[in-house]
């Protein structure tokens, strides 16, 4: 039987435990932590993200800014409240929704945020203590994988950890965070090959390469913990449905543990960024 690692219940739990030590952080330094997010355009998927995030840090008792700026809007106009936002005091986090339309830079942006409000944990200061294990603000979808595993698996030491996907975003500060954990890290990409021979020996597989359904049964040893990061819209009989990378249904005979699409991974993401602009307040405040 394997087991459903439930992201939404996990997600339920964590936002309660940051509500709890948010109280504590208020009735303490009578501040409330402030994240600002920031939405460049209308593309629908960011809008409900978004939209969840606010919802999010609404029941987290923290304060939410939300910004939201039309698709024209230049990289000056942008850079230009990232700087006020760096500059006021009663904003603890700053998150700038991605992707960003076409015209806009992403790394300039990712750099313009101050390292002590990226809440998102993209800037290179942030990858850099991170890389050389010193986390403080780390990537939420990597943070939320972690959290997942750490539970299911009573010790990560000396697994063998196989991650598809080698993104700035979830791939790579993935692979740092299984490392840290002393597992063995293999990070697999488009140009690897044998790629379903190498996810054959793995003790965890991490799939975030944005493929629909790609990991199928024969790619898995039995026994092996899933963590599904892919969210991808696919037309089936004729009805949009959300799948992850993994094929679900497939690989249950060989999965001890598997995350479900939807529910798994995507509203662990949005519990650690409560969690990461705690922390952010916390450091700012010096506790
Ligand atoms: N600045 C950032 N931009 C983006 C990030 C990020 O971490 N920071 N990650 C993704 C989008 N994302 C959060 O922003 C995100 C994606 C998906 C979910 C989620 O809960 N998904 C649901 C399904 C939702 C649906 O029905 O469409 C699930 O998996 O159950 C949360 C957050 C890219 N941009």
């Amino acid at each position: 039987m394997t087991v459903m690692i439930d992201g939404k219940a996990l997600a339920d739990e964590i936002v309660q435990h940051v509500a709890h030590d948010v109280l504590a952080f208020k009735l303490k330094h009578k501040v409330t932590p402030a994240l600002a997010v920031v939405l460049v355009g209308e593309d629908p998927a960011s809008g409900v993200y978004v939209r969840n995030k606010i919802k999010r840090t609404e029941q987290s008792g923290l304060q939410s800014i939300a910004h939201y700026l039309p698709e024209n809007t230049t990289q000056s106009e942008l850079d230009e409240l990232i700087d006020q936002l760096n500059r006021d005091e009663s904003v603890h986090g700053i998150l700038v929704q991605l992707p960003l339309p076409a015209h806009l830079s992403e790394p300039r942006v990712i750099e313009a945020i101050t390292p002590a409000k990226d809440v998102d944990g993209f800037h290179p200061e942030n990858v850099g203590k991170l890389v050389t294990g010193q986390p403080v603000l780390v990537p939420c979808t990597p943070l939320g994988c972690m959290i997942m595993l750490k539970r299911q698996m009573d010790d990560l030491s000396g697994k063998h950890a196989v991650v598809i996907g080698r993104s700035n975003i979830v791939g790579k500060p993935i692979a740092n965070l299984l490392l840290q954990a002393d597992c063995t890290v293999t990070l697999v990409h488009s140009r690897t090959q044998n790629i379903e021979e190498i996810c054959r020996s793995a003790d965890i597989l991490v799939a975030a390469v944005g493929q629909p359904l790609m990991v199928k049964e024969h790619w898995l040893k039995p026994g092996v913990v899933v963590i599904d990061v892919g969210i991808n819209q696919i037309s089936l009989d004729g009805k949009r449905k959300l799948v992850g990378d993994v094929d679900f249904n497939g690989v249950l005979s060989k999965t001890a543990a598997i995350t479900p699409v939807p529910g798994g991974v995507g509203p662990m993401t949005i519990a650690c960024l409560m969690q990461n602009t705690l922390t952010a307040a916390q450091h700012q405040l010096g506790c």
